[in-house]
């Protein structure tokens, strides 16, 4: 009897000479930076926005929506306006409009320790990963010298070893989870929010995922509206803008939010800053295109991080948009993607980045001003958390004092246009979502009191 020993199939059908090894370093295809953002989010906002999640993560996924920012410049506003209503889109300020925003505003969300803020089990996940083997080589009795003798006895001895990678990823997760502090913030009423009139921005209803026409030029050449993702103007609503505000737009470029500030006709003079030249340059043919003179706009090439020690206490009302994780765009492009490689420490650093420039704008208020702070991503850490480590900061470091403003009141008037996350701490959040795919859009607000 024949007992028939099988050998695996790969070594029976491939021939043992002229065999190749794969190569794995050269020939394993780096995933593209746009799947490595996909991955980052399904791992971090997941757990944070639980059932939610499937939703945001389809619509980001798919065409998002724009709105018309009309331009009161434009020698053909009524006719573009009346073309927009005819097509279905409708402006969405005057339909916040007809809600009573003062009225909303007295429940003023008082937020506490207690508060029932959902972290779920992301910070459960941090555990895990902590109690992971550790990625570690022991130090096992190397001679250590050290300048002092008496030091000897303070030495301890080195247990965890981190290759700079892991040191990477280390600070990836910490980045991402925000942990609320135990210290509570009352959030305090804002009785200066109010809806400009002059401010046009179309949006077609929930579901409806018609296109806009390109603008069109009048004859002076200056365009009749101009395209944006409607959430983006909800920031500059939340200025609560007054006439004759000295406004700072800190971090401008391509213009978006600056046009909708000069679009409200109430500033008298609007500053507008981007570290970055070829932004800037975006900025201009923007005003170029929309604004006919532009001499109420100043327009600065400075870092943000350090103009509010420049221009201290100068302004009624600063915006601060900074640079994030751009979810929606990075699930798009593989083109200069933040998650690629090479852009790994400039993406971890974000955070620090965000608090500088936050800490600027307000450095560059005036007392009693205000400051709003924007983001477009998803992630907990870059809106609510950069507001609640600048408030400490603050609180440690300096004399200054401000209050954090419910912006909930403005969420609920423009709650048929956008879709609101309800759990935000200290500001408020556009979710995407497929009928109403806005966003994601984060803004919070900080009143300067002294
Ligand atoms: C989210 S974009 C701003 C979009 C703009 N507000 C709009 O509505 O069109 C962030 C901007 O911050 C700028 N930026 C990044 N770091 C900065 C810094 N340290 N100082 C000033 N601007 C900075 C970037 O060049 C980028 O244009």
């Amino acid at each position: 009897m024949f007992i028939r020993l099988l050998r695996p199939r790969s070594v029976l059908l491939i021939p043992k000479r002229g065999r190749v090894k794969t190569k794995w370093a050269t020939h394993k295809k780096q995933k593209l930076p746009s799947l490595l953002a996909l991955e980052h989010f399904d791992r971090f906002y997941a757990p944070m926005y639980d059932k939610l999640w499937p939703s945001i993560r389809l619509a980001l996924l798919s065409q998002q929506k724009y709105g018309a920012l009309i331009n009161n410049y434009s020698n053909n506003v009524d006719s573009a306006v009346l073309d927009l209503i005819d097509t279905g889109a409708d402006n969405f300020v005057q339909i916040a409009q007809s809600h009573k925003l003062s009225e909303a505003s007295d429940i003023v969300d008082k937020i506490g320790l207690k508060k029932d803020v959902s972290i779920p089990e992301i910070l459960e996940s941090l555990q895990k990963e902590k109690e992971k083997p550790p990625l570690v080589q022991h130090d096992d009795g190397h001679h250590v010298e050290t300048e002092l003798d008496s030091n000897l006895y303070e030495y301890m001895p080195v247990e965890t070893v981190y290759t700079e990678d892991e040191l990477l990823e280390l600070k990836e997760t910490e980045e991402n989870i925000f942990r609320p502090q135990d210290f509570s913030v009352d959030l305090i009423e804002d009785t200066s929010l109010s809806l400009p009139i002059q401010l046009k921005v179309h949006t077609f209803s929930r579901g409806n995922v018609t296109m806009f026409q390109p603008p069109k030029g009048d004859s002076h050449r200056l365009l009749d509206y101009y395209l944006l993702d409607a959430a983006s103007t909800l920031p500059v609503l939340a200025l609560g803008l007054q006439p004759r505000d000295k406004v700072l737009d800190l971090c401008a470029a391509p213009g978006g939010k600056a046009l909708t500030i000069l679009q409200t006709g109430l500033t008298d003079k609007l500053t507008c800053n981007d570290n970055s030249h070829s932004r800037l340059g975006r900025l201009k043919t923007v005003l170029n295109w929309y604004i006919p003179a532009a001499d109420k706009i100043t327009i600065l090439k400075k870092d943000g991080t350090k103009l509010g020690h420049i221009m201290t206490e100068m302004f009624d009302k600063v915006l601060v948009d900074v640079p994030c994780l751009t979810d929606r765009h990075m699930l798009q492009t593989d083109d200069n993607n933040i998650f690629s490689s090479g852009r790994k420490r400039e993406r971890l650093s974000l955070g620090d980045t965000q608090k500088q420039l936050l800490c600027s704008a307000i450095l560059a208020c005036k007392p009693g001003g205000s400051v709003v702070y924007s983001t477009c991503t998803l992630s907990p850490n870059q809106n609510d958390g950069v507001i609640q480590s600048t408030l400490e900061w603050l609180w440690e470091n300096t004399k200054i004092d401000v209050s954090v403003c419910n912006l909930k009141p403005l969420a609920d008037a423009c709650s048929k246009t956008f879709r609101f996350y309800e759990h935000c701490r200290y500001g408020q959040l556009v979710i995407p979502h497929i009928r109403a795919n806005f966003g994601p859009l984060y803004f919070a607000k900080l009143m300067r009191i002294n």
